[in-house]
């Protein structure tokens, strides 16, 4: 298992002196959503230049244009590009077939996907590297998390790793560890609190216990 630091509310400077302070405790680095639409694929670069021995996730959450998109992540150094479960298959087909060329991985975002079991298992034939359960901010917003559609996904993907995001912290931790996803996703389970070295720290401890 992996842990997965989602930075979504920062800038760049911002985020690579939060990554400078937990570096040795996070084995992924996400570029999410926001911080890709603020500042753009800049981010990526310089936060891969920055530390070049930790892996760099790209949240594009692509939908369309997925070959195209993937090349465009990849040469501004992401290791890992998401896009969405929701997606027409021949965008998740250009997706692999250019994460493959490149060398890097494709992680699925199961955000919005009403039947996640049976995408789950389309997914997994299309080869795609990761499926990820998700609970975005808006539905976290009213109470929801992804951790029986985390069971779900693992009771019937073969060969895809697994992951989850959305609102895990400390206290939901042991829960999401019983169900061994491959990566575990956190934002402001760390990024919120004032000592992000020692959350990160208590994180990776129970992850690798
Ligand atoms: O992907 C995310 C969200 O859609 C905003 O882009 C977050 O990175 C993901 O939910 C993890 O963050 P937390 O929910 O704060 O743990």
């Amino acid at each position: 298992m992996k842990l997965q630091l989602a930075l979504d509310l920062v800038n760049i400077p911002e985020a690579i002196e939060l990554v400078s302070e937990v570096q040795e405790f996070v084995d992924v680095v996400e570029i999410g959503t926001p911080v890709v639409i603020n500042e753009g694929l800049r981010a990526v670069k310089e936060v891969k230049e920055a530390f070049p021995q930790l892996t760099v996730l790209a949240d594009l959450k692509i939908m369309d244009a997925a070959g195209y998109e993937v090349m465009k992540a990849s040469e501004a150094g992401a290791d890992i590009i998401t896009i969405l479960g929701a997606a027409e298959d021949e965008s998740i087909k250009g997706a692999v077939e250019e994460a493959k060329k490149q060398g890097k991985e494709i992680l699925v975002d199961m955000i919005a996907v009403k039947d996640k079991k049976a995408r789950a298992i389309e997914l997994d034939e299309l080869g795609v590297d990761y499926i990820c359960v998700h609970t975005g901010y808006d539905l976290q917003a009213v109470g929801q998390n992804s951790f029986e559609d985390l069971l779900t996904i693992k009771s019937v993907v073969k060969q895809a790793k697994t992951a989850i995001a959305g609102g895990i912290k400390l206290e939901t931790l042991p829960e999401v560890i019983k169900a061994q996803p491959d990566l575990i996703i956190v934002g402001g389970g760390i990024t919120g609190k004032d000592d992000k070295k020692a959350a990160a720290a208590e994180m990776q401890n129970l992850i690798k216990a």
